[in-house]
């Protein structure tokens, strides 16, 4: 493969020096937007694409990538990242019905969107899966791949065998802390359900993942949207868990200097649901 690709894309031939499918792109950033317009770029994406589908196999931890989620906007892949490191790879795809040039800008300023929110968070002090690497041709981010379960497995977990107290109050104040200092930091996450949010297994560490929809936001009703979709996703998925909101709420208490105006504005989004009244 190295051959057949090596006059053409030199840039690529980095791809059997790493166990990493993207890393090259990083060591050629002329790749994207080259002299070469929209048609090389599709064609380099597909001998790409051909390589990514020859790389799937049933286990990651030789560089492979495991399909793990197929959403409608993003893949999700397990691999490893340079040796041995394990990560997460995802993709964003393309959207046939659009234009190929608008549809790759489209995708790229969501990638970089991503990528961006992620970073800040972590600037925040908001503990995130650390990332590896963007790859603006594939559409892909590489991230750190967290071990441990999701918030939402534990919580459905308590739903079966009975809630334990402790672990659920310190899930919820690390849950509370965490998006204090995002909506401090100007943050809005947007996507805040339980299966968003992982248990680093060695810390027992909360983990905020997937910013694909943040964006920056200093609007109290924004950060109450933010806090409103959290509740009625432990409404609907874990009503066992009780009164577990007002624990986060006291928890954002704390860490957010502003948390009297965003739960002023929560307390009447509540009263009339997510969407904002349209007048006139
Ligand atoms: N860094 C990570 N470490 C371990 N697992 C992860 C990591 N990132 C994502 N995952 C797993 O992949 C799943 C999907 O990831 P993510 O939520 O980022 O993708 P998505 O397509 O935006 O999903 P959704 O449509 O649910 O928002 C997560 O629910 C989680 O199980």
């Amino acid at each position: 493969m190295e051959k057949t690709l090596g006059p053409k894309f030199p840039n690529l031939l980095n791809l059997n020096t790493t166990s990493s499918p993207f890393f090259f792109t990083r060591n050629c950033p002329k790749l994207y937007g080259c002299g070469g317009g929209a048609a090389i770029l599709q064609r380099q994406k597909k001998l790409i694409g051909d390589l990514i589908k020859m790389k799937i196999k049933t286990n990651g931890s030789d560089g492979s990538l495991v399909l793990i989620k197929q959403g409608a906007e993003a893949r999700v892949f397990e691999s490893t990242f340079v040796g041995s490191r394990r990560c997460i790879i995802k993709e964003r795809f393309s959207k046939k019905y659009r234009h190929p040039t608008l549809d790759s800008k489209l995708t790229l300023k969501r990638l970089n969107a991503e990528a961006r929110c992620m970073t800040k968070a972590r600037r925040f002090g908001v503990v995130t899966p650390a990332l590896y690497a963007v790859d603006p041709v594939m559409h892909t981010l590489t991230f750190e791949y967290v071990e441990g379960p999701s918030v939402k497995d534990i919580f459905l977990g308590f739903g079966l065998v009975g809630v334990d107290e402790e672990r659920m109050a310190d899930i919820a104040t690390q849950i509370g802390n965490a998006i204090g200092k995002l909506h401090d930091g100007g943050l809005v996450h947007d996507d805040l359900t339980t299966s968003n949010m992982l248990l680093r297994n060695s810390a027992n560490q909360l983990v905020l993942i997937d910013f694909g929809l943040s964006f920056t936001s200093t609007l109290p009703e924004d950060k109450a949207v933010d806090l409103y979709v959290l509740e009625r996703a432990l409404l609907s998925m874990h009503s066992s868990c009780g009164n577990v909101m007002d624990q986060i709420l006291a928890a954002y208490k704390k860490s957010s200097n502003q948390w009297s105006s965003t739960l002023n504005k929560l307390a009447q989004v509540r009263q009339r649901g997510r969407k904002r009244t349209m007048v006139g």
